[in-house]
């Protein structure tokens, strides 16, 4: 059977699907390896099935010894992945697991205002959101400075994501249900999470953990990048792996494109993004990318950097039920 991500040796493999014959047919089984960490990106249309890869995927995971998926589920998407053994959680996250640098912009401040500068000033004075308001509250700053700083605040206390006793890197398998969470504290609960599990690796501990990020690019632009970025240049290392799915590859980060292992390409739309986003792995395949990418959903060319190679596969149906029909993520109350 062939695996793919990996040029030789054995150890555990996720079920994927099946080969793909240019003519459409089905073929023999097809899996991916897990037994090494990797980096990977999932791109395609809307409705071309990233977010069943995914699933698929995190499935396959859920019975891999030593090894713990975590789901990022923007859309709530996740939640019947109860069903093959995840803990489907509401995520709260420590609010000093954002640094204090980055608290102004993700309360849509400017840092070199005076509101702003408060407001990081907070974050070094204290570990608490509760701790940030008290501080701002009691500062000597102009009572505007003061008014502007602690409306943000107060409005990121309601996102109701931050918590003294909150979760920083799960060890058995989660779904992080950010369903109507905004996205600004969507952001910061996938900036906690990404370098919680991150650390924890880094210190040799704890099982092998797979982040999975569904609709991608809404934290790739926010207050979680620069974890996720880590993830992508150094997560291996200590053994993270991480799994990028977007329908804007547009939004991914060249480092995300150059960093991945592996590509699966869904239906994409124009012909630029399918060549924009295979690059130099366009030489895997004779002939344009472009014809190669199959159109059905949940049909995809996987691009193993291992091997090489360019495989067309029929990815799975999801085992576990679909849990969508979830508003997509909320608005902060900023804009
Ligand atoms: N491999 C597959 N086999 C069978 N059905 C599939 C497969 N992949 C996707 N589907 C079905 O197609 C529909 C769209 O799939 P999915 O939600 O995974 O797409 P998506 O690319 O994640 O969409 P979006 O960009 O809106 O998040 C779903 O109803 C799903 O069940």
């Amino acid at each position: 059977m062939t695996v793919i991500g990996r040029r030789e040796g054995d150890g555990p493999a996720l079920p994927l699907g099946r080969y793909r014959a240019r003519d459409g047919s089905a073929g023999a089984r097809v899996r991916l390896d897990c037994a090494r960490p990797h980096a990977a990106c999932v791109v395609g249309k809307r409705g071309s099935g990233k977010s069943n890869t995914l699933a698929v995927l995190a499935e396959g995971l859920c019975g891999v010894a030593g090894a713990v998926p975590v789901v990022v589920d923007p859309m709530g998407a996740f939640r019947g992945l109860r069903g093959a053994g995840a803990t489907v959680r509401e995520p709260r996250v420590r609010a000093d697991a954002i640094p204090p640098a980055e608290w102004p912009g993700l309360v849509g401040l400017d840092a070199t205002t005076g509101s702003g500068a408060l407001v990081a000033a907070a974050a070094r004075a204290t570990g608490t959101l509760a701790g940030m308001c008290d501080h701002v509250a009691g500062s000597d700053a102009s009572p505007d400075t003061c008014r502007v700083a602690g409306t943000r605040l107060a409005r990121a206390r309601e996102w109701d994501v931050f918590d003294p006793a909150g979760l920083a890197a799960p060890t058995e398998p989660t779904v992080l249900d950010l369903a109507g969470v905004p996205e600004r504290a969507a952001n910061a609960v996938v900036r906690a999470v990404a370098a919680g599990l991150y650390e924890r690796r880094v210190a040799d501990e704890g099982p092998l953990p797979w982040l999975l990020v569904d609709e991608a690019h809404a934290f790739l632009g926010g207050a979680a990048r620069p974890a996720l970025d880590r993830l992508l240049t150094r997560g291996r290392a200590p053994g993270v792996s991480v799994v990028l799915a977007t329908q804007r590859p547009d939004a991914l980060p060249a480092t995300a494109v150059s960093q991945a292992d592996l590509l699966v390409a869904h239906r994409l739309t124009g012909r630029a993004d399918t060549g924009a986003v295979a690059g130099a792995r366009g030489a895997y395949v004779d002939g344009p990318v472009a014809d190669r990418i199959p159109a059905g959903v949940g049909e995809a060319l996987v691009f193993d950097d291992a091997t090489e190679r360019a495989h067309g596969v029929r990815v799975a149906e999801r085992a576990t039920p679909h849990g969508g029909g979830a508003p997509r993520l909320g608005t902060d109350g900023y804009e």
